[in-house]
């Protein structure tokens, strides 16, 4: 398959990974009624098989941003494009929420199995069952399966959700504080998930945070943002393989430092 592009061919998708999308926003603003300005000229990239993270105060316009990207919200002005173009009904891109949002009367297996079903190609019941059990099997639920949500743990509900999202391989990949609602162990655990998946699958992925450690631990990228505007993109260069003794490390300390500076709009 040629490097950008898609098929529909759903054997090929398990066979080869999908490319991922660059993301270019263009001096894009956005003005709710009354003249909120939420989002004011911003300009960023975040680049095809990346991690970008973004930072910053409660209502600086981070989750309009990941609007903007996921197409629910339109630009005032500027633009947003995704190349290569990446489509939600495709299952090209995925969502992660702060919130698992499962359906309760749908076991993990079969929340896994939604977006599959969704997608406009037909892919055979037993392609569908062997790829929500791979992915099962790589958030390490192949036990919980056929468990309803109100048998899981939160933890668990929420590894249900990051399989939904990724189980059509998408070249997109948008989390809204993914992890925000767990305590400090669960939600390293599955950072670390978080990165071993996006080792497997490469998508680019954009992120939401409150947390300076998760998304100097997750992130290449980190643009922190400030009432509208983008104040700064500082590039990560914790080293890789990223692992919980990198927590420890002098780089961790550094990288975090810079971004509570730029937060606090001393430097960047
Ligand atoms: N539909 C809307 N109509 C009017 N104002 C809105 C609307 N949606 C968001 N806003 C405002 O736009 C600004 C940016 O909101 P946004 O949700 O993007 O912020 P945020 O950085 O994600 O905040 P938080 O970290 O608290 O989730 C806020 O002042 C918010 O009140």
């Amino acid at each position: 398959m040629p490097p950008g592009s898609r098929t529909n061919d759903w054997q090929a998708l398990v066979k080869d990974p999908v490319s991922s999308s660059e993301i270019k926003c263009h001096s894009v603003s956005v003005i709710f009624d009354g003249g909120m300005k939420a989002v004011d000229q911003v300009d960023l990239t975040a680049k095809a098989g990346n991690v970008l993270s973004l930072v910053g105060p409660s209502g600086c316009g981070k989750t309009t941003i990941l609007r903007l990207i996921a197409g629910v919200q339109r630009p005032t002005q500027g633009s947003v494009v995704i190349d290569p173009p990446a489509a939600s009904q495709n299952g090209e891109v995925g969502f992660v929420f702060q919130q698992p949002a499962l359906l309760k009367w749908r076991t993990a297996i079969e929340n896994v199995l939604l977006p599959l079903e969704l997608m406009p190609h037909s892919i055979s019941k037993r392609d569908r069952v062997e790829r929500a059990e791979a992915i099962l099997e790589q958030v390490g639920l192949s036990n919980a399966a056929h468990r309803f949500p109100h048998q899981l743990s939160g933890g668990m509900q929420m590894r249900v959700s990051i399989a939904r999202a990724l189980v059509t391989r998408p070249c997109l990949l948008l989390l809204d504080e993914p992890f925000a609602s767990l305590d400090d162990m669960l939600r390293n655990q599955l950072g670390e998930l978080f990165l071993s998946l996006w080792h497997s699958q490469r998508f680019t992925a954009v992120m939401v945070t409150h947390n300076i450690a998760e998304a100097v631990m997750l992130s290449h990228e980190i643009a922190v943002m400030r009432t509208g505007r983008l104040e700064v993109v500082i590039e990560n260069d914790l080293p890789w393989p990223r692992t919980d003794q990198s927590r420890r490390s002098l780089e961790f300390g550094a990288m975090y430092g810079r971004v509570s500076d730029a937060l606090r709009g001393s430097s960047s």
